[in-house]
């Protein structure tokens, strides 16, 4: 059958060591072009890479920016094999047609875990004791060791992870409140604190799970630990970006706060080749983690089938459906009809142009769907054509004033 892109061409670029179970679930589709990395590429690499895929995948280290972006002239579909986002320019990708997936939940279980193990580690002082230890000290005492129970722990960002992490630690008697920017259903007998201020004023323990935002960015500065109770200690396990590293590192030294764990940082190794420096390296009081929260492999695995199946979902049926940064549209199939895929600027006029062409070339239009957000309008078209009559009407399509991308799908 005559398509815009066969199956057979379409080159799934795969970075970052994404799991096995996303090369699977593409083999299984039908897909047999697929390049995979274990590691990132470096940015002129990446563009060489990209202008010849039409699907990339990736986990938090690659920046997809609007100039690398400009490289992949065929690419329809990316998809973060993580819940970050923020490594792709979400705007570039939209005005070019190109929708995102996530995996907005297969590994915050794994997040929340570690913070939970991270506060006990945190209360008992675990982290310097073993230092000493691994330096021939014996630290054996009570001082500066706390019980988990009975203490406050405060959430910043109560969504997937902070809720999680709400409902964990409260099982272990733990009292919990948070903040969050938008108004949330509070899971057990946890509380929305009166702000961010009552918050830190209140929690042994401090807790991000905040998305990197513009709002977040550098959120948690001086002041906000200079406002946390001395001897609390503070846990990201966010974006590095959120908190400043030169003020955390300072609270650690001068033992305002008695500890921290901190899974990710505003400069973060490209590979694991590559060295790793922070101002927290060599702080007894901090666990230092390779941002490895959501690493654990029950969700890597799951990520991969999540991933992988919503842009195999896409390239096969034109479902956008939890598309980060697209209009979306979740499809039945209509094995009978041809389907044609239109992407454009949403501008006023467009939808009337393609029913137009439809009508003035007696083509039945046995389905039809829109959605549409600011920026773009997506616009899928089951008829009842002939294989070359699909093709020549994609084409017409493409003539259209505002059109990002036109398709035959099958
Ligand atoms: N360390 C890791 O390996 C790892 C793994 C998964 C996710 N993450 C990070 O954790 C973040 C949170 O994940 P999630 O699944 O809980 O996301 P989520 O979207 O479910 O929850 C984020 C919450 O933060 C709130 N929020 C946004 N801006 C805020 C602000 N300025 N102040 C207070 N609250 C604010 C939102 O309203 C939301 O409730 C992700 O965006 C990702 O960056 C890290
Ligand atoms: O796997 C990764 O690289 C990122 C993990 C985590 O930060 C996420 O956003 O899900």
């Amino acid at each position: 059958m005559k398509t815009s892109f066969p199956k057979q061409d379409i080159r799934v670029l795969l970075l970052e060591g994404v799991s096995q179970t996303a090369v699977d679930v593409f083999q299984r589709a039908g897909y047999s072009q697929i390049e995979y990395h274990k590691k990132s590429l470096p940015e002129n690499e990446l563009k060489e890479r990209i202008a010849e895929a039409h699907i990339v995948g990736l986990r938090s280290r690659t920046q997809l920016t609007a100039d690398v972006l400009e490289h992949a002239r065929r690419l329809i579909a990316v998809g973060c094999f993580c819940i970050g986002t923020n490594q792709v320019d979400l705007g570039t990708a939209e005005r070019l047609g190109v929708p995102v997936f996530n995996a907005p939940y297969s590994n915050t279980r794994s997040v929340a875990e570690l913070v939970i193990a991270e506060a006990i580690m945190l209360l008992r002082g675990i982290p310097q004791k073993s230092m000493q230890c691994h330096r021939g000290g014996w630290a054996k005492s009570a001082n500066g060791s706390y019980e988990a129970r009975d203490k406050v722990l405060g959430i910043i960002g109560y969504g997937h992870i902070g809720t999680q992490v709400g409902v964990l630690a409260e099982s272990m008697g733990m009292h919990v409140i948070f903040h969050d920017v938008e108004t949330k259903l509070s899971m057990g007998n946890a509380r929305a604190a009166a702000s961010l201020q009552d918050l830190l004023q209140r929690s042994d323990v401090v807790t991000l799970h905040v998305p990197e935002t513009p709002s977040t960015k550098m959120m948690f500065g001086a002041r906000e630990i200079a406002a946390m109770r001395k001897g609390a200690v503070l846990i990201n396990a966010s974006r590095g970006s959120v908190v400043d590293i030169e003020a955390l590192a300072e609270a650690l030294r001068s033992e305002h706060l008695a500890g921290a764990a901190v899974d990710v940082f505003p400069t973060e190794p490209k590979s694991n080749d590559d060295p790793f420096v922070s101002p927290l390296v060599g702080l007894d009081n901090a666990i230092l983690t390779p941002h490895i929260g959501g690493s654990t492999l029950e969700a890597q695995d799951n990520i991969g089938i999540e991933v992988a199946s919503k842009l195999v979902r896409y390239s096969d049926n034109g479902s956008t459906l939890s598309a980060v940064n697209f209009p979306e549209v979740s499809l039945p199939e209509h094995p009978k009809s041809r389907r044609l895929l239109h992407i454009h600027k949403n501008v006023p006029g467009v939808l009337s142009r393609i029913n137009e062409l439809f009508s003035a070339g007696n083509i039945n239009i046995d389905a039809q769907f829109l959605q549409t957000d600011a920026e773009v309008g997506y616009v899928v078209i089951d008829v009842s054509a002939g294989e070359d009559q699909a093709d020549e009407l994609k084409a017409k399509l493409a003539t259209i004033p505002g059109t990002l991308r036109s398709r035959v799908l099958y």
